[in-house]
């Protein structure tokens, strides 16, 4: 759902309102909002408003009842919300985007286990290095020279990894995977699924080093310069990893809890987007394969705070990635060709 001002010089009134001053980052649960807004009537639901954590959108099931609440809590404190003085206003049902745009302040519930997403081909491994290993694989990149992105400093192993081709030079090795990291590719066969010993011959990594607050733009790393398994090891700081798959709308399931989608859109012959969250918490080890590295973008969102079963999980100061991937030499056969540069050419669907 979208929202937004009314038309400046309107004095347009809605059920619902915009509350700032208040949200998970100043202490409230959305449940604390919902029981203090339901004193003047039915909450239907509360939203973020943004990213911020102190600025939600409170839903009633009418007009009256949100010009109650806001008459009387509008510049007042209010007791049951740590004694804060709120600011309200009306907010109103925004446009729907355009085509397939997604709305990035659409609440998405952050989940922990890589199961809950039921996205085939992912899984997650908490504590797959522990704290020591942490600090002396940080140690070692950070003893070696980084190149500097716009927004982030990165590293390559085996094959330097190319932005403007988003490929690599398969002819082109820079050398083996440095020996600071050879034990951690020895436990990549605690995932399941990781039984052909030659899909595990990873020849690529690259580091990538977050400052607090940067992330990376919704991609599925190219098909043709990669293999099927795609591991990242998050390091140093959490971040939450969202994923996004375009579909068209009859192949929706019907339950899709879990799930945003741009449901509401007008058009309902345009894509539906379907997004899902996790939180990759640092020593964690992700492993893309199968659907999840082939046919769901993956992003991590610019936050410096992301919202975790209602709690504010601060980024830190830096966040720093290890992925590690098989170069592919020829042609990708995936079975999803309509995410894949082999099979259909004319596409371009990678956008780190
Ligand atoms: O930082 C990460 O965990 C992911 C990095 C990534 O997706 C990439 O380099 O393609
Ligand atoms: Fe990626």
């Amino acid at each position: 759902m979208r929202f937004r001002r009314p038309p400046a010089g309107t004095q347009q009134r809605s059920q619902y309102l915009f509350v700032a001053n208040c949200g998970p980052s100043v202490g409230d649960s959305y449940a604390d909002i919902q029981a203090a807004f339901s004193k003047f009537g039915v909450v239907t639901g509360v939203h973020a408003a943004d990213d911020s954590g102190t600025r939600v959108i409170v839903c009633y099931d009418s007009e009256s009842a949100a010009a109650v609440a806001l008459e009387e809590l509008n510049g007042r404190s209010c007791a049951n919300l740590g004694g804060r003085s709120l600011h309200v206003r009306y907010s109103v049902r925004g446009e729907e985007g355009s085509r397939c745009q997604v709305d990035g302040n659409a609440s998405l519930r952050v989940l922990m286990d890589a199961s809950e997403l039921n996205i085939p081909g992912l899984y997650l491994l908490r504590d797959f290095v522990t704290c020591a290993e942490e600090e002396e694989l940080l140690a070692a990149v950070d003893a070696r020279p980084w190149d500097s992105l716009s927004k982030r400093r990165v590293q390559h192993y085996g094959y330097e990894f190319r932005y403007d081709t988003r490929n690599v030079d398969p002819r082109w090795r820079l050398g083996e995977l440095p020996e600071f990291v050879s034990h951690i590719l020895q436990r990549l066969r605690l995932f399941p699924g990781t039984d052909n010993a030659a899909a595990l011959e990873l020849d690529q990594l690259t580091v990538n080093e977050y400052p607090r607050g940067v992330g990376l733009s919704p991609h599925i790393d190219t098909h043709s310069a990669f293999e099927g398994f795609i591991f990242s090891l998050s390091l140093a700081g959490p971040c939450i990893m969202e994923f996004r798959k375009y579909m068209s709308r009859a192949c929706l399931p019907r339950n899709i809890s879990n799930m945003a989608t741009n449901e509401g859109k007008e058009d309902n012959r345009s894509p539906a987007v379907v997004r899902k969250a996790i939180y990759l918490p640092p020593r964690s080890m992700l492993l893309l394969s199968g659907e999840a590295r082939y046919a769901w973008q993956h992003y991590i969102p610019h936050h410096k705070i992301d919202f975790v079963m209602d709690e504010a999980i601060k980024r830190n100061s830096r966040r720093v990635s290890f992925t590690f991937r098989k170069v592919r030499i020829g042609s990708c056969n995936c079975s999803f060709p309509q995410h894949c540069d082999s099979q259909i050419l004319t596409r371009g669907n990678d956008d780190t």
